[in-house]
């Protein structure tokens, strides 16, 4: 899949992921209304208002970016019925010609790794029958267990040609307490990278990008340079555009040259932009995903401004 990745990226010339990570509080009355009159204010009636809002969403961009990037974490907490309204926006979109990145951040021993595995990129095993579950095209892990903890996905990316990225540096405020710690004359992250680049050689794609890709926040530039200067041929996911507060310059040191070898996800400033005042001048509550869309463009124009 990191192949089809860079292909999209480059036949859209838009190195853009929208997140999807819906809250009720983005979504547009009208919307919430539907869904509660036909499920009332439960767990369901807010499950479908997600997947109708992302389905809008879906429809509007699905022509300008080559992926979207569902958080979990948004679904999760409705049960059951949100993680079925993740389960059919991962469909929708991958119907729709869209790349699926679950970000999902898991990380465990070895044993339930391959469950995340099976699950999540691979085929669960019900008696000896295969059935694709979750099917994101990409998840995203942590490291902190150590190579035994990944080594589990491998097969599944290289047999069911599937992606992983992998946490290095994180965007939030307070990565540095951990990921910046020196360890034998080394930041963390820098470890974590090198071990990164190591594990990344066993899955190896066809445009000499790994299947194995980084997490690489936006909002800490100088740490990005030293990431991409230890991992040429690996593939950052970067979030922190846009409502972390990183801009468009902050996101060079993650490219390659030519502006390769990443993409840079945006949620709250795409998928909420009609509350946002630039926006809302043009567009009202109805037209949500047309705002959406707007950001969209705004964001690639903003993009290729720094890569020119
Ligand atoms: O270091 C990280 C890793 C993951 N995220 C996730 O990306 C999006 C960012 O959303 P915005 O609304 O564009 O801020 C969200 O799903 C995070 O969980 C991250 O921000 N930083």
């Amino acid at each position: 899949m990191i192949d089809q990745l860079i292909d999209s990226i480059e036949k859209l010339q838009n190195p853009t992921v929208v997140g999807l990570d819906p809250r009720l509080g983005f979504i547009p009355g009208h919307i919430k209304e539907e869904a509660f009159d036909h499920h009332g204010k439960t767990l369901k009636g807010a499950s479908k208002a997600f997947y109708q809002f992302n389905r809008e969403i879906i429809d509007e961009i699905k022509d300008i970016v080559p992926a979207v990037k569902p958080q979990v974490a948004m679904y999760e907490q409705y049960g059951y019925e949100g993680i079925k309204a993740y389960m059919d926006t991962i469909e929708y979109a991958k119907d729709r010609g869209l790349i699926v990145i679950g970000d999902v951040k898991r990380g465990d021993i070895a044993s339930t790794a391959k469950a995340y595995s099976d699950g999540h990129i691979g085929l669960a095993d019900v008696e000896g029958e295969k059935i694709e579950v979750f099917k994101e095209d990409f998840i995203t892990l942590s490291p902190y267990l150590g190579y035994d903890s990944i080594e589990p996905y491998v097969t599944d990316l290289n047999q069911r040609n599937k992606g992983l990225f992998i946490l290095v540096k994180t965007s939030n405020p307070n990565s540095k307490e951990i990921q910046n710690l020196t360890v034998e004359g080394e930041l963390l992250y820098e470890r974590v990278a090198k071990l990164l680049k190591t594990w990344g050689e066993a899955a190896m794609g066809d445009l000499g990008y790994s299947r194995m890709g980084a997490v690489v926040g936006a909002t800490h530039p100088e740490d990005a340079k030293r990431v991409r200067g230890i991992l040429p041929n690996t593939f950052f996911l970067v979030p922190g555009y846009g409502a972390q507060g990183a801009t468009a310059e902050d996101l060079i040191p993650n490219f390659n040259k030519g502006g390769k070898g990443a993409i840079i996800n945006s949620s709250r400033g795409i998928i909420a932009a009609y509350k946002n005042e630039k926006y809302q001048k043009d567009f009202d509550s109805r037209d949500f995903a047309k705002a959406a869309r707007a950001a969209a463009l705004d964001m690639k124009k903003d993009l290729q401004r720094v890569m020119d």
